[in-house]
């Protein structure tokens, strides 16, 4: 597994997370041996292993499953909860994903939930909005052979709630769409309608 810049992704270092968050602490002011933070360098070490095991989780793998179902018109599952971390800031942003394609030529499908699971999987990397909703449509785009894909992503960015600008409320919506979706601004409009329709 490599990043995007083609340098490969090295295996998570629980014992060096440890001592990182234990450093952290002091550099806070904080007492890491006072009873209440004994364990918490590595709680945190294991709560970063999960938030980040997107980085260590291949995407084409987690879209192998498919089936040939002759279906060539929209599949959309929307609202999926998504919770990623900003990567300026390292704290959560979160909110939901919808995800919809239409089927290639050879009218293959893949399960319902594997388009969740790519959603999760870019999610739990460090992130920015913008780059995990096309990191999602470019992965169904490369594994799917579809004519179209449509991802949307409403978040709420807790560095932009709880620090900084402090606009708690504010929602981001991005889109990334390819194929017929960019094509046709009908095809676009439709899938939109049905994303945004509460
Ligand atoms: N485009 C984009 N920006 C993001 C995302 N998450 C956080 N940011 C922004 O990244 C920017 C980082 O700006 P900097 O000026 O380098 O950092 P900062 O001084 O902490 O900025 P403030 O948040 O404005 O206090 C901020 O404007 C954040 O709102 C994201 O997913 N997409
Ligand atoms: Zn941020």
């Amino acid at each position: 597994m490599a990043h995007d810049n083609g340098a490969a992704i090295a295996p998570f270092d629980h014992e060096r997370a440890v001592a990182a968050v234990r450093e952290l602490l002091i550099a806070v002011g904080e007492d890491p041996d006072r009873e209440g933070l004994q364990k918490t360098p590595e709680r945190v070490a294991k709560a970063f292993q999960e938030v980040f095991s997107g980085l260590h989780t291949d995407p084409d793998e987690v879209l192998n499953t498919t089936f040939g179902e002759d279906h060539d018109e929209l599949v959309l599952v929307k609202d999926i909860p998504m919770y990623s971390t900003c990567e300026h800031h390292l704290v959560s942003f979160h909110g939901v994903a919808h995800v919809g394609y239409l089927p290639g030529a050879s009218g293959r499908v893949t399960g319902l939930s594997k388009l969740a699971r790519v959603v999760d999987l870019y999610a739990k990397r460090p992130q920015v909005q913008e780059r995990l909703t096309a990191q999602i449509a470019d992965a169904l785009v490369r594994k799917l052979d579809p004519r179209g894909v449509i991802v949307v992503i409403e978040a709420e960015h807790l560095c932009m709630a709880m620090r900084g600008i402090r606009k708690p409320g504010a929602s981001t919506t991005t889109s990334a769409v390819r194929g017929a979706f960019k094509d046709s601004a009908t095809s676009r409009a439709e899938a939109l309608e049905l994303i945004l329709r509460r």
